[in-house]
């Protein structure tokens, strides 16, 4: 049995990925343990096939300018598997990067503990685990890029822990090896379950890309994630911009729902920088919600947005994407990055599915996660705000509203339906419930509108960069105070909503 993926070496990867000449090895001679003069053999053999010392290289190196730490496997020794030598020299240059604050890039391909050396050797992956764990603890990005083969204890540790997945096109990548599966249960594994392709497509990987394609994206990823050099360099906070808004509340929820009206694809794509990510890395996705890196003036964030569907009637918001939303708030809060999340949602899903995939639960870990992250956050309210989906992003230092923006406990045709039991005093619920933006800023939960001039449907473009725009200034006056005071305002402001208006 032969995989059909062609194999890149560790240096060929390097040579790819790496500017010219920057790689400066790590390694000093591995200690390999004693075992037998047969395991002594196939290392010689290994050596000599590989021209490597070990099944792991491990230095630093510049990617388009930027110094990274690397870990990368080398296939042709013995399966890139790993052995106690192997497990040393990982873990120690995982430390060596966080001690020099270096973000670490690793690029495994592996048939997973080696099998020579038994348990001692697989005991080993919880030291790596562990270097990695610290590593992310002290707010350093860690990006995984899985080379054909990914497989076992390696896939089950370092392999599926990165900020950041992506992986090389049609590589195999699973926990069981084919190999394993062929012989303990007398048939194949399924074709196309362990790829590249199929992960991405369950939500388990960011992105599908070649080596030469992981350069430009690993440094456009490093831009956004590493940590600013001087974060006190941001404009100085000019107060509260709230204004009132005197268009009538049920042309915003019509023009909320206009089909051309600007929404969270539109708003990334006007952004400095976007880089989606996909699926909450645990098996789920869902396209109701976008989460991304982006940057939008000089201010670098982990957004998550919920994108409206394409057809009015396909998916509204599940609890996938709200498990998502949870993998993009531990980003921000690991890597001390702010968070953005907009909200431009028809409602959360009604079905057999959500109520079975905790739904309800999600709203709540959504709604607690938020309200106690560390990292600095904003809210925008981009359209429609129906229920408890919107409700879940809601809670941030600042909110902005678009002006046509709205939050409800229901569509307000839904309302009617419970009071009067027809749809069509929509409009005067809308107005009672008080859902429009004035009241909004009135309640003191909007701090910022981003004015429409009637409606930003009609100027879609200028109206995603003064949200952009808005953003910025927004994160620039949440980064300004301090942790403990920001949690504390944030957290007083949504126990003293409405007190004002009353
Ligand atoms: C990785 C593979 C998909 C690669 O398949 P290919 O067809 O490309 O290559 P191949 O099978 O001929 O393997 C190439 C050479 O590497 C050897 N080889 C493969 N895996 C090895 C390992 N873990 N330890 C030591 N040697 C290993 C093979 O015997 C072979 O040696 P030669 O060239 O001399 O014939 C497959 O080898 C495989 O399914 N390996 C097992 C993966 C696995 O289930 N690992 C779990 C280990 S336990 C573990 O990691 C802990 C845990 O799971 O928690």
């Amino acid at each position: 049995m032969s995989t059909k993926t062609q194999r890149i070496d560790a240096a060929t990867l390097l040579s790819i990925v790496l500017d010219e000449d920057s790689f400066q090895s790590w390694d000093s001679q591995p200690q390999q343990p004693v075992l037998n003069e047969s395991y002594a053999a196939d290392l010689n053999t290994a050596r000599n096939r590989s021209g490597t010392d070990e099944s792991v290289i491990t230095g630093t190196g510049l990617i388009q300018g930027r110094e990274v730490a690397l870990i990368v496997s080398e296939f042709n020794f013995l399966a890139g598997s790993i052995g106690q030598a192997a497990v040393k020299r990982i873990v120690a240059a995982i430390q060596r990067a966080t001690a020099a604050r270096l973000p670490l890039l690793a690029g495994p391909a592996s048939g997973g503990t080696r099998m020579q050396e038994g348990t001692l050797a697989f005991l080993g992956m919880v030291a790596i685990t562990d270097a990695v764990r610290r590593h992310k603890e002290a707010g350093l990005p860690y990006l995984v890029y899985l080379r054909h083969p990914t497989t076992g204890g390696v896939m089950a540790s370092w392999g599926s822990l990165g900020h950041i997945t992506v992986a090389e096109p049609g590589a195999l990548l699973g926990f069981l090896g084919p190999r394993v599966y062929q012989a303990l249960y007398g048939e194949d594994f399924p074709e196309g379950i362990q790829s590249s392709e199929n992960l991405f497509r369950k939500g388990l990987i960011d992105a599908v890309v070649t080596p030469q394609e992981l350069p430009a994206l690993a440094s456009r990823a490093l831009q956004i994630l590493q940590p600013a050099q001087h974060p006190d360099a941001f404009p100085a906070p000019t107060g509260r911009t709230a204004f009132r808004n005197t268009e009538d509340v049920w042309h915003a929820v019509q023009s909320s729902r206009n089909p051309r009206r600007p929404d969270t694809r539109m708003l990334l794509a006007t952004a400095d920088d976007a880089l989606p990510l996909n699926g909450t890395g645990q098996g789920e996705k869902d396209p109701g919600l976008m989460l991304a890196l982006a940057r939008f003036g000089d201010q670098r964030c982990v957004v998550l947005g919920q994108q409206r569907p394409r057809h009015p009637d396909t998916a509204s918001l599940g609890p996938a994407s709200l498990r998502e939303a949870r993998r993009g708030m531990q980003l921000a809060q690991e890597l001390g990055l702010p968070l953005v999340t907009i909200i431009d949602t028809t409602g959360a899903e009604l079905s057999v599915q959500a109520e079975e995939g905790g739904l309800a639960g999600e709203i709540a870990r959504s709604l607690s996660e938020l309200i106690g992250l560390r990292s600095p956050s904003v809210s925008v309210l981009l359209g429609q705000g129906t229920g408890g989906a919107a409700l879940a992003l809601l809670p941030a230092d600042r909110t902005i509203a678009a002006q046509n923006s709205w939050l409800s406990p229901l569509p307000p045709e839904g309302a009617s339906a419970i009071l009067h039991r027809t749809t069509s005093h929509a409009p005067e619920m809308a107005r009672q419930q008080r859902i429009g933006v004035d009241s909004l800023c009135e309640f003191g939960l909007v701090d910022h509108v981003v004015e429409e001039f009637v409606d930003a449907a009609a100027r879609p473009r200028e109206f995603c960069h003064e949200l952009g725009a808005a953003i910025a200034a927004a994160i620039s006056l949440a980064i300004t105070i301090p942790a403990a005071d920001r949690l504390e305002r944030r957290q007083k402001k949504f126990h003293d909503l409405g007190e004002a208006a009353r």
